[in-house]
C-alpha cells in the first residue's frame, strides 16, 4: 500500500463505532430522495432501509444498518459486465464500441447518439454504453451469457447463493421503452449487430442481480486490491482492467454528478437506481451501501452522504 504524505497510520483503524455514527447522520438525508418507479417493482423498496458495509483488504468487514437487506445491482452491473467484456475480448475491439467521456446527461438519456458521429455511446456507465458492452458478452445464448455474468459476480462476491431477481427483471422487461429505443438505435447506427431483444434480455437480468452491501464490498475490495482475491491470491481480473474500471467510475459512474461526487467524496464508485452505492478506495477497502430513496440525478442520497462522512472521517479520497 502506498500511503501520501498526509496519510496517517491511524487511519487504518476502521472501528464500528464510526461507522454506526456516520450511518446516522446520514439518515436524515434519505428524506429529500424518492424511491424509483419507473421499474414499477423497484417502488416496492422502502425508504427507510438504511445500510452499509465496509470490507478492508485482509481485514474482516464491518456493517452497520441494513447491510443484509436485498437489492438489485441496477448499473452497479455495469461495471462487471464491462470488466466481463475486456476480459472477452480486450480494450481494443471494447472501443470500437463504446467511448471514454463523461456525458454531463442523464442515465438513460439518447441526444448524444445521434448528435455525435459516429453515434457510438460516450461510456459504458451510461444506459446506451451499457447495452452496447453486454451485446459484446461471450455466449450463444442470452442464458449463456448472463450464467457467465452470475458466475463473475459470485466468483468476486465469493458468494454463490447470489441469484437473479426475477419479479425485477419481469417488471423491468416490460416498461423499457426508453431502453428499447436506446438499443434499435444503437443497432440502427452499426454499433450493436445481432439480435436486439436478445441483448436487452441480458441487459435486463445483469440489473436484476440480488445482492446486499457485504456482497458488493467484497466486490469493491477486490477492485480496491488490483483484482487479486486476497484470501486465494487468485487474479480474478487483470490489473489493467480494473484500472479501466476505476476510470470509469470516476469519471462516470455516479453518472451526471461524478464531478460533484469526486469533490465531495474522490473514490471510484458507481450507483444503480434501487439505491445501491459500490465505492473502491484503491489500495485500502471495498465499501457497499443501501438507501432506495435518490436525488434527481438516480443517485442514493443518503448512500452518497454515508460515503462523504466516512471519507472526511477516514481520509479516504484519492486526491
Ligand atoms: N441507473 C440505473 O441503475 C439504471 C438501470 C436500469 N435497469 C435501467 O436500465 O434503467
Amino acid at each position: 500500500m502506498t500511503k501520501d504524505a498526509h496519510y496517517d497510520a491511524q487511519y487504518d483503524l476502521y472501528d464500528l463505532e464510526t461507522l454506526q455514527e456516520m450511518l446516522e447522520k446520514a439518515r436524515p438525508f434519505a428524506k429529500q430522495g424518492k424511491v424509483a418507479d419507473y421499474i414499477p417493482e423497484l417502488a416496492k423498496a422502502s425508504p427507510e432501509t438504511l445500510g452499509v458495509t465496509v470490507m478492508p483488504i485482509g481485514q474482516a468487514p464491518l456493517s452497520a444498518g441494513d447491510c443484509g437487506v436485498p437489492f438489485t445491482m441496477q448499473s452497479i452491473s455495469k461495471v462487471f459486465t464491462l470488466l466481463l467484456a475486456l476480459i472477452d475480448h480486450g480494450e481494443e475491439k471494447l472501443f470500437e464500441h463504446v467511448g471514454m467521456e463523461p456525458t454531463g446527461d442523464h442515465f438513460d438519456s439518447i441526444v448524444r447518439l445521434e448528435l455525435a458521429e459516429p453515434g457510438k455511446p460516450f461510456n459504458p456507465m451510461i444506459n446506451a454504453g451499457a447495452i452496447a458492452v453486454t451485446s459484446l458478452i461471450r455466449g450463444s445464448t442470452p442464458q449463456e451469457k448472463t450464467d457467465r455474468i452470475l458466475a463473475f459476480v459470485r466468483k468476486l462476491a465469493a458468494d454463490e447463493s447470489i441469484a437473479i431477481d426475477e419479479a425485477v427483471y419481469r417488471s423491468e422487461a416490460v416498461t423499457a421503452d426508453r431502453n428499447r429505443s436506446l438499443a434499435y438505435f444503437l443497432k440502427h447506427n452499426g454499433v450493436i449487430g445481432g439480435d436486439v431483444e436478445e441483448h436487452l434480455e441480458v441487459y435486463f437480468r445483469q440489473c436484476s442481480i440480488r445482492v446486499n452491501c457485504v456482497q458488493i464490498a467484497r466486490m469493491g475490495m477486490i477492485l480496491a486490491n488490483g483484482g487479486i482475491d486476497p484470501d486465494s491470491g487468485e487474479i480474478l481480473i487483470p490489473e489493467r482492467y480494473v484500472r479501466i474500471a476505476k476510470a470509469f467510475m470516476l469519471t462516470c459512474g455516479m453518472y451526471n454528478a461524478s464531478g460533484e461526487f469526486a469533490i465531495k467524496v474522490g473514490i471510484p464508485a458507481k450507483s444503480g437506481v434501487a439505491g445501491g452505492i459500490l465505492a473502491v478506495v484503491p489500495g485500502r477497502m471495498g465499501i457497499g451501501t443501501i438507501s432506495p430513496a435518490l436525488n434527481e440525478k438516480g443517485n442514493s442520497v443518503a448512500g452518497c452522504r454515508i460515503l462523504q462522512e466516512l471519507a472526511a472521517r477516514w481520509r479516504l479520497s484519492i486526491y
